[in-house]
């Protein structure tokens, strides 16, 4: 179970122990300076639409929240090296001062401070040198707006329950509660997280690159119509040629994970495409769940 204090440093047990660890970061995220960028690009949908054209793959803008009321009740923004390589430094030099500078150099400093750090300790957990899985920073910086201009005010569901595809994420939240856990040892039980903690959990390749020593979370955030929350995220996965394999063989696990079959390029798109569905179209309570179930039942064998 979670350990509720927070600590500067931590060790390989308490990630061992816990499905969340809370964190009390170098620094902590600027949200006033992630306000003013939400509020900003709200404000000038030209400058968002010639954003978003610039990596119209995935997006870095997503409104669909706020024309469509069967999607996540959120805005994100997301500001992974490649995308912020792409935008041309005219759209980078109109939004430095409204917020994205600061942004940028607080996702350095955490991802600086933490990356080599956290995947130092999974690797004593998972008996294996996690770091050379990672050499090409696939990283991405997510910053999001459980906005109150929402296409539906009254939803509940900011981000239906998931477990997060990658390796490890760090949650910082401004102070507004809304994010749950599932409890480990009671599927289908959520507990909340403080509006003020900084979390680190980990994803499915955390799992399977382990050979299932270290746990993955299922989380969720519930909105409170009229509260608007805003939150950051730093997601860090393994290079996308990595196999998402065991080091050896695992009996819980599928035929095909134990083979090395898939790799993380396809592992991603494929949780990216049930993530897509979910973000734009999908019914709001049970596809999170529906989408772990397709995901569990990849890496799981079944019995
Ligand atoms: O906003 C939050 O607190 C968490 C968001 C999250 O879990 C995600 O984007 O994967
Ligand atoms: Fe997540």
């Amino acid at each position: 179970m979670a350990t509720q204090t927070s600590k500067n440093e931590f060790s390989a047990a308490d990630l061992l122990n816990s499905a969340l660890t809370f964190i009390n970061p170098i620094v902590t995220a600027p949200f006033s300076a992630i306000q003013n960028l939400f509020d900003y690009l709200g404000k000038n949908p030209q400058t968002a639409a010639a954003l978003n054209k610039t990596y119209s793959l995935r997006g870095i803008f997503k409104a669909a929240a706020t024309t469509n009321p069967a999607c996540d009740q959120k805005l994100t923004i997301d500001l992974s090296p490649t995308r912020i390589a792409r935008i041309p430094s005219a759209i980078k030099i109109e939004l430095a001062p409204h917020g994205l500078v600061e942004i940028l150099a607080f996702f350095d400093a955490i991802s600086q401070h933490y990356v080599v750090q956290i995947l130092t300790l999974l690797s004593t957990i998972a008996g294996r040198d996690l770091i050379s899985l990672h050499a090409n920073f696939n990283v991405n910086f997510r910053i999001i707006d459980y906005t109150t201009a929402t296409a539906s005010p009254q939803s509940l569901n900011g981000c239906g329950a998931h477990t997060d595809y990658g390796t490890f994420s760090i949650i910082f939240q401004d102070g507004n509660a809304g994010l749950e856990m599932e409890a480990p040892e009671a599927p289908g039980t959520w507990v909340s997280v403080p509006g003020n903690a900084t979390v680190l959990l980990c994803g499915w390749c955390a799992v399977v690159l382990s050979g299932g020593k270290v746990m993955a979370v299922r989380h969720r955030v519930r909105r409170v119509p009229g509260v608007r929350r805003l939150s950051a995220v730093l997601f860090v996965a393994p290079d996308l040629n990595v196999k998402l394999a065991p080091a050896e063989r695992v009996d819980a696990f599928s035929d095909p994970v134990n083979q090395g079959l898939f790799d993380v390029r396809w592992f991603k798109e494929e949780m990216g495409k049930k993530w897509r569905y979910r973000e734009g179209n999908g019914k709001l309570e049970d596809d999170g769940l529906e989408q772990d179930h397709d995901i569990g039942d990849l890496i799981w064998k079944s019995f």
